[in-house]
């Protein structure tokens, strides 16, 4: 590194760094012409309220750079080196964007970046305690001199290849679901047997990668897709939640990307990503970036991954995406930045691989249109002006080819020389195709042998919305008995229309986990139930797809805290809407509850799939109206005919009367007695919940009509108007009750407030036998405790 980049340096900190320093160096500098790209943009932080706002995705700025403009034409001219180079030196870690800042080291793992880069692995080791202890890496120094981390610097540049550099920037990366975040893991490295993994032919850096992650084999889904998807076919894959369907597709992809780095020679300028990845959900997109990058973190040489969601900046996924070899996106934003850039769809009609995850959600009629237009514009012919794009690395490969031996350097000739896009492998996962499955439990849906779809039909359902390559792609079904989860446990809890608050607060006191997850049919529930639950002491976190994206992984963050390392006998509750229901893989979540019944089948199947992942247990929990009885079993019905085929509606009629199934759904017995006596804590909760809401709900209702008369030029009086009789007649009713609600607030809240706390610190007796009565201590029960209290109240008995 250079005298100037040790200039640059300094500037990471910009509070350490005045402007007028900044100018000084650059005045010290000879000028030079810098493309936008390659400056230093840094984020400049702005309300929350332009978070989410339509069409305002962010503001950045530049320092030191003097703007040109020549005709319509802005040029930027700027002293020192252009970004290029700062970021192949690490410069990158200098901008302090307060918000990812404050995500401590996270912020800056994800600017030395490259969580995927080998020589960058220490450095994130270095701030994550589990990793640290299994890093390969022979030195242990925690902190490198200046000279040893130059020398490391160089080895990195020379070992990555030059799209690896600058991998992510600090507010992109979110590293939510990296597995050092999850629950602490005791146990030691070991010596892993690794020969299941043989016969799938995977690279000897694969298999260490994999052996690095404790994979010790392949899950079925993946020893069936595998092999198919290395092979060249087109394949759908469905396997029950939580099974590895995402290192199904994953590391095949990773093979292919490798393969095609070996095959690269110095001729070959022109850069096409390998694969996309398309998914329905941002944190899912986010997931599945980290799931590749934990996946890659062992190699030498990795690919750049990048998601492209909404929430965050778009220009700064923009740049990504030029460099990028993996993207994940949602199909929103993904089809923002398609329908604007001809170039970004140019590179992607270049794509070996299309991966189309929850593809039974993404491709539900009506649902996602940008998906359809994003399949359809990738299988679009190029006009004769884009085809002429095609010939980069086609033609460049055809010329420098001269070396007959190399299979692979002939496959990727063959594949490009003619100038059309290279052949492309469209993959397709879920744990659910069965269109019955989707159906909305109101109405008529019935479950009977017509209209449920086997294999047959889902595969017909997918040959008309994607184009795949081959004619008949493989179909694999890994799990043919059952979608659910083989360690999931499904109980039903019958309960008043009107005791749902209380119900639920009894399920999570007596069958406590450490994380569990509330699924709830609106996004006001969840605005509702999480103060609600907070005002009960107990750690409730929202998530909906109306929050600002800083908040909903805020919300994710600190429900992951609970039980790891650096808080490991806590435990948290995530109260959420469908938006988490598909792929969100949070270890640890013992517990799943449906406060609201699912609307359809599909979703039931996905919710409850959060738990019980990967070989482990969990319990999935219905609470359920004496209205919604019906229903209910309906739905349950069709999820578990459209498994087991030959024994539909009489199977799960007598797993809900208590007979023995393999899969049973139980209804629970649950103490009916205990559960009236958290009755009036629970009603005093919902009134300061409701109060607090009200009072929220009028502190806006207030803004927005005194922004209409100030705009009117007119005085609002509330009373005035209340007086005047113009808030009667439709709505007056609620609005009456919700401003009594606020008055409320105002006269009583706190000595309201002072009650519960007080009830809460009282012990309740469980009253189930006299061995046990000792009452329990809420806020001891949910410090961390896994299930210890069920037997002695004789709750649920799900465990
Ligand atoms: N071979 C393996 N051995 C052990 N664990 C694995 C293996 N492959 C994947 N996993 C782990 O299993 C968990 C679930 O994987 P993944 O999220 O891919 O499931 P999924 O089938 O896509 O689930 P869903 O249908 O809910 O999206 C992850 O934590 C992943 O790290």
């Amino acid at each position: 590194m250079g005298p100037d980049n040790k200039k640059r340096k300094s500037s990471k900190t910009p509070a350490g760094q005045s402007k007028r320093q900044k100018t000084q160096a650059a005045k010290a500098k000879p000028k030079q012409l810098l493309s936008v790209d390659a400056l230093a943009w840094a984020r400049v932080d702005v309300p929350e309220m332009f978070n989410d706002a339509e069409g305002f995705f962010g503001l950045e700025e530049v320092h030191g750079v003097e703007i040109i403009k020549e005709g319509d034409t802005v040029k930027f001219m700027a002293a020192g080196a252009p970004k290029e180079s700062a970021a192949e030196s690490d410069e990158f870690l200098g901008f302090d964007d307060s918000p990812v800042a404050s995500e401590g080291e996270k912020g800056a793992n994800g600017n030395a970046s490259a969580a995927s880069k080998p020589a960058n692995t220490a450095a994130k080791a270095g701030s994550k305690e589990q990793q640290k202890s299994k890093d390969p890496k022979p030195s242990k120094d925690k902190k490198p001199s200046k000279d040893q981390k130059q020398t490391k610097d160089q080895k990195k540049k020379k070992a990555q290849p030059a799209n690896a550099k600058d991998q992510d920037d600090p507010e992109l990366e979110t590293d939510l679901f990296s597995k050092a975040g999850d629950l602490a893991d005791e146990s030691g490295d070991g010596d892993i047997d690794m020969s299941e993994w043989v016969s799938l032919n995977l690279s000897p850096e694969m298999l260490s990668s994999l052996a690095r992650m404790k994979f010790s084999k392949p899950t079925a889904i993946q020893s069936s897709s595998i092999p198919e998807i290395l092979e060249g076919h087109d394949v759908v894959g469905k396997a029950s939640t939580g099974s590895g369907k995402t290192l199904a597709f994953g590391i095949p992809i990773v093979e292919r990307w490798l393969s095609r780095m070996t095959a690269k020679r110095p001729s070959d300028k022109k850069h096409h990503p390998t694969a996309l990845i398309l998914s329905p959900t941002r944190e899912l997109a986010h997931q599945i970036k980290d799931h590749f990058k934990q996946l890659c973190l062992g190699l030498t040489n990795s690919p750049y991954i990048c998601s492209v969601t909404g929430g965050l900046s778009m220009q700064k996924q923009e740049r990504q995406l030029e460099k990028a070899d993996v993207i994940i996106g949602t199909p929103g934003r993904l089809w923002e930045v398609l329908s604007t850039s001809t170039s970004t769809l140019e590179s992607l009609r270049n794509i070996r691989f299309l991966v189309i995850d929850e593809a039974d959600r993404l491709l539900k009629d009506g649902l996602f249109k940008e998906a359809e237009e994003i399949l359809k514009a990738l299988d679009r012919p190029p006009t004769t002006n884009e085809r002429g794009g095609y010939g980069g690395e086609g033609a460049s490969e055809e010329e420098g080819d001269d070396d007959d031996d190399d299979e692979e350097e002939e496959e990727e000739e063959e594949e490009e020389t003619d100038g059309s896009p290279p052949r492309r492998q469209t993959l397709v996962f879920s744990a659910t195709f069965n269109k019955n499955l989707q159906q909305k439990l109101a109405g008529k849906a019935r479950v009977n042998k017509d209209n449920l779809m086997g294999d047959s039909d889902a595969m017909e359902y997918l040959l008309a919305k994607l184009n795949f390559g081959e004619e008949v792609p493989k179909f694999i079904d890994a799990n043919p008995v059952s979608q659910m989860a083989e360690g999931l446990k499904e109980g039903l809890l019958q309960c008043g229309e009107m005791e749902k608050d209380l119900y639920l607060y009894a399920v999570l006191l007596l069958q406590p986990a450490q994380r569990t997850l509330v699924f709830t049919n609106s996004i006001n529930s969840v605005r509702r139930l999480t103060p609600l639950l907070q005002n009960l002491n107990l750690p409730a976190f929202p998530l909906h797809s109306d929050m600002a994206q800083k908040a909903r992984m805020r919300s994710i963050e600190r429900f992951k805290e609970a039980g790891s390392a650096s808080a490991p006998s806590s435990s948290a509750i995530m109260i959420a809407t469908d938006v988490a229901a598909r792929g969100l893989d949070i270890p640890g979540i013992g517990l799943v509850i449906h406060y609201h019944v699912p609307r359809t089948a599909d979703d039931y199947v996905h919710r409850s799939g959060r738990t019980a992942r990967a070989s482990s247990s969990g319990i999935s929990v219905m609470l359920c109206g004496p209205k919604e009885a019906v229903p209910t079993q309906r739905l349950i019905a069709k999820v578990h005919a459209s498994a087991g085929r030959s024994s539909r509606m009489g199977r799960f009629a007598s797993k809900v009367a208590g007979g023995s199934g393999d899969h049973c759904v139980q209804t629970i017995d649950i103490d009916r007695k205990l559960v009236s006596r958290l009755r009036e804590r629970v009603a005093l909760s919902k009134k300061i919940t409701d109060a607090s809401l009200a009072k929220e709900k009028g502190h806006k209702e207030d803004a927005w009509m005194k922004a209409a008369a100030d705009e009117l030029g007119v005085e609002y009086d509330e009373d005035e108007l209340e007086g005047a009789g113009q808030w009667s007649g439709r709505g007056s009713g609620r609005r009456a009750k919700e401003k009594e609600s606020r008055t409320l607030t105002k006269a009583e809240l706190a000595p309201l407030r002072a009650a519960l706390r007080e009830m809460l610190a009282t012990r309740i007796n469980t009253g189930v036998s006299e061995k046990y009565l000792t009452g329990i201590n809420v806020e001891a029960l949910l410090r961390g405790v896994k299930g210890e209290f069920l037997g002695k109240v004789d709750g649920l008995g799900l465990e």
